[in-house]
């Protein structure tokens, strides 16, 4: 039976590259080694002590069975007369080895306890690490990978998928510490029969190998369940982010019927997971049980022992079986989370993934221009969403990008913020390249307002404080006074203490935009990018930010993407972008008076005014 753990963990290791495979996560024990070594430490005093014990069971047995025979000895002179009291009478003899019993017991709970507690702590700082880790992979990564990955899959695996490693790193431990055991309770089988020792062994390696084809079926569905996991998670999110386009669209039914079916379907995978993985357990117990009961009749039937080192051993046999299942039940349960080691892998592996790559000069203010030339770039292969753009903007400038939804506008804007990075061409700033600037540097001097704000789950100070936090209570004041935020901010029970987002108050659209617009205000921007920023405005508001657009810009670089032109009458020039390329560009006056894009564009605005 004890071999049959090596070998099939050993399939496992083998068959997995275990190792390597998991390389990415058994790395994060370097950060807490000092604990996870005491674990197995106190686990290797533990199996000692069961050791001792088991041989002081030989004694106490036969002292029970035969006491007029003669004492047990294991050669060591003191040992035998100061601990075991050979030379003692019979009932001493049986004191000493119970008191024995009693202490090496106590002593194997008490290491068993602080391992169990390094075991505990190691598992929740592994947690912790992979956390932070996934967060600092997540925050280093291009945007684009956002693009690419479900939210749903990424919370899934922050949530769920964690509990499962957390799980993974349980089951690891206990089979590092039982093994210890069980190599402990293997010698001292071998000790007391090396023949019934090898029987054992070959039966129960029979055993093992039937049931190590059971595991493989059950680590190859488990991918299913990450799966079925990550649809789910995909599918409440959707639901609940898109919870008013559900009902604006009556699809309650129609969410309610997708949501059951993703449900379903992880109740569906689990199910085809327990019918195996629950099997094991009975199947070894019975088998097992089978085997050891055949054994003990041999021995008696043929002498083959004495009475008390046949109870000894079987009593050893007895304890080591279901330990053995319960190794076999962890193999099979750390291949139901195979899955989630992979979904981990997949966010913490860094070959596969772009990342932004800071520059080395900081960015002290823009002293002349931004150019951006023969610049291209796609989001995905082949597909390119700007073509060719060549592009000035001066310093304390004001340039609007105009042009027909999905031109590239946006696009443009987050380049030039280094969002993403330009296939071809280039942005320089002041003569040199945006990727030699520190980003951290460079967005300290810029603020955007984007088409999508996100309010946080916080008050409207912090809010608008986000990314300023030396801003005093005066500029965040006046930064809500000039986006026209103040006045409705006054009204709120807390004021600018008010917790807005998912635990405060609901902002209306327009509400959101002003605080987003304050929060880019009061970084007193060098470069100020601001897309659409009327999108959500009623027209006296849109009127009142278009006055503090005038005022607010002077001195300052500002490219606004704007779809309503009132906003943009004061720019000094106008760039049109069509279907990626810039088809226009000029003096908003001198384009208007050339009668092209431009002014299509116009007409069709004042048509629809
Ligand atoms: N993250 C993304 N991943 C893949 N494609 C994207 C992404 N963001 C935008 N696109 C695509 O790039 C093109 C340009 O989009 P962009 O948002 O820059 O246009 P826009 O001119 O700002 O449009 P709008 O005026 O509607 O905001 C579109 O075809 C859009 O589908």
């Amino acid at each position: 039976m004890y071999l049959k753990l090596p070998t099939s963990t050993l399939k496992i290791l083998q068959a997995t590259n275990f190792w390597q495979n998991n390389y990415l996560i058994l790395r994060e024990f370097k950060h807490f080694r000092i604990i996870a070594s005491l674990a197995i430490v106190f686990s290797a005093f533990a199996a000692s002590c069961e050791g001792f014990g088991l041989g002081f069971l030989l004694v106490f047995l036969q002292s029970l069975t035969t006491p007029g025979a003669e004492p047990l000895k294991t050669g060591i002179e003191w040992f035998d007369i100061f601990i075991l009291g050979i030379n003692a009478s019979a009932n001493e003899r049986l004191y000493r080895v119970s008191a024995l019993i009693i202490i090496t017991t106590c002593m194997r709970a008490s290491f068993n306890y602080l391992g169990q507690l390094c075991i505990q702590f190691s598992e929740i700082n592994l947690i912790d690490n992979l956390r932070r880790r996934i967060f600092g992979q997540l925050a280093a990564q291009s945007l684009s990978y956002f693009g690419k990955k479900n939210s749903g899959e990424l919370i899934n695996t922050l949530t769920n998928e964690m509990e499962r490693i957390r799980q993974i790193f349980g089951g690891m431990a206990f089979l590092v510490t039982k093994t210890l055991t069980l190599v402990v309770y293997s010698i001292s089988l071998f000790v007391f029969s090396w023949q019934l020792s090898i029987v054992s062994v070959l039966l129960f390696s029979l055993l093992a190998v039937g049931l190590s084809t059971l595991n493989k079926q059950i680590r190859e569905r488990s991918f299913a369940i990450t799966k079925a996991n990550d649809h789910f998670t995909s599918r409440a999110l959707e639901f609940i982010e898109g919870i008013r386009t559900v009902h604006a669209c009556s699809t309650q039914e129609f969410e309610q019927q997708r949501y059951y079916q993703a449900s379903g379907n992880i109740v569906k995978t689990w199910k085809s997971v327990y019918w195996i993985s629950l099997l094991v357990k009975p199947l070894a117990e019975s088998l097992s049980t089978m085997i050891l009961i055949s054994m003990i009749i041999m021995a008696l039937v043929t002498g083959f022992m004495k009475i008390s080192s046949l109870l000894t051993f079987f009593f050893i046999l007895f304890r080591l079986v279901p330990m053995t299942q319960d190794l076999n039940g962890v193999i099979a349960f750390l291949s139901t989370q195979a899955g989630a080691v992979e979904n981990l892998k997949d966010i913490l592996k860094t070959d596969d993934k772009t990342y932004f790559e800071n520059g080395h000069l900081e960015f002290l203010g823009l002293q002349r221009a931004i150019e951006i030339i023969a610049l291209n770039f796609s989001y995905e292969p082949h597909k390119l969403v700007l073509k060719d753009i060549t592009l000035t903007i001066e310093k304390g400038k004001m340039v609007a990008l105009v042009g027909a939804s999905g031109g590239g506008k946006s696009t443009l804007a987050d380049l030039i913020a280094r969002f993403y990075e330009p296939i071809d061409g280039k942005i320089l700033i002041d003569g040199l390249n945006l990727r030699e600037l520190e980003i951290d540097s460079l967005r300290r001097k810029m603020a955007i307002v984007s088409q999508k704000t996100f309010i946080f789950n916080t008050s409207i100070r912090n809010n608008i404080a986000y990314g300023t936090p030396k801003a005093t209570e005066a500029e965040i004041v006046e930064a809500a006074r000039l986006a026209n935020a103040l006045e409705f901010i006054t009204k709120l029970p807390q004021g600018l203490d008010t917790i807005v987002g998912a635990d405060g108050i609901e902002l209306s659209g327009g509400q959101q935009q002003r605080i987003a617009i304050a929060r880019a205000l009061v970084r007193n921007p060098d470069i100020l990018i601001l897309d659409e920023p009327t999108s959500a405005l009623d027209a006296i508001t849109e009127q009142v930010i278009q006055e503090l657009l005038e005022k607010f810009t002077v001195g300052r670089t500002v490219i606004v993407i704007a779809h309503r032109f009132s906003t943009i009458a004061k720019a000094d020039k106008v760039v049109v972008i069509e279907q990626g390329t810039i088809v226009e560009q000029g003096a908003y006056q001198s384009l208007l008076e050339q009668r092209g894009k431009f002014w299509k564009y116009y007409q069709i605005q004042n048509e629809v005014r």
